[in-house]
């Protein structure tokens, strides 16, 4: 199976229409790969707070449209990374979109764990409360969104619903990429699964971007990891390679679940 991650650089210079068209003919030349993978909300860059209001969109708006067109034209299962979600009913929500080869919409997901504690994303949007998985041909796809990635409960309820990759589009600053790495391999270990783990790069809102989108295989060894700026991450990986980790090395089998509440001496 051929992944390619779309590194986008979102940076404060290129209006969100003039990235929409620029991140459409990235994908469109990725014809070719099976699964394409762009970043959490590259359209107003995850810490542009400001701009999540203004930039909002239905979930059929015009990313859906563009990245649609984008899929079909290309013939990939395209993980289009996240959009500012308005809800005609709602709140706003961080939500990622997937695509068939055939440019329809598969899944919807809407970040659970929001990030900025009492500010940014944490307050401006509402929270996911339903795990998504998508079946592609070879793999089942767990899909979880940046911060997510330091909730292992989450991975661990996508591996009980089938997941064998996991795929994670994400806005991660440079700050905290020591986190970013080590988060990404504990996740592809723990539930010998791959992990794709696809960020931005470039600055917006005066935070710089980690880059070093990775894939991970169930084993924990890095596959691949690109560089700080923008970049495409090709990768060739075998999802079979789950089912025979997870043989060979049983321990999903020896979780021990329904404990008895914690004995406090
Ligand atoms: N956009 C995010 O979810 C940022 C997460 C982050 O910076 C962190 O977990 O650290």
């Amino acid at each position: 199976m051929r992944a390619s991650l779309i590194q986008i650089a979102v940076d404060e210079g290129e209006s969100v229409e003039s990235r929409r068209r620029r991140v459409s003919s990235l994908v469109r030349e990725q014809a070719g790969a099976d699964l394409v993978v762009l970043p959490e909300l590259w359209t107003t860059g995850a810490f542009a707070y400001e701009e999540f209001g203004t930039e909002a969109e239905p979930l059929e708006g015009p990313t859906y449209e563009a990245m649609a067109k984008a899929a079909s034209d290309a013939g990939v299962w395209l993980h289009a990374g996240s959009i500012p979600e308005r809800d005609p009913e709602g709140p706003l929500y961080n939500t990622s979109l997937v695509f068939s080869p055939s440019g329809d919409l598969v899944a919807a997901y809407r970040k659970i764990h929001r990030f900025g504690f009492d500010k940014g994303e944490a307050v401006l949007m509402g929270a996911g409360r339903e795990l998504v998985t998508v079946r592609l041909p070879g793999t089942t796809v767990g899909v979880a969104t940046c911060y997510d990635l330091r909730f292992p409960e989450l991975f661990r309820g996508l591996v009980d619903a089938g997941a064998e990759t996991l795929v994670v589009p994400a806005g991660w600053p440079e700050r905290r990429r020591a986190h970013w790495t080590l988060l990404a391999q504990a996740r592809a270990v723990e539930n010998q699964a791959f992990v794709l783990a696809c960020g931005t790069a470039g600055t917006h809102a005066g935070v710089p971007q980690a880059g070093h989108s990775i894939v991970v295989d169930p084993w924990g060894e890095v596959l691949a990891e690109a560089g700080a700026v923008e970049e495409v991450l090709t990768v060739d990986f075998d999802p079979a390679k789950v089912a025979t980790t997870r043989e060979q090395f049983p321990a999903l089998k020896d979780r021990v679940l329904g404990l008895e509440p914690p004995h406090t001496f």
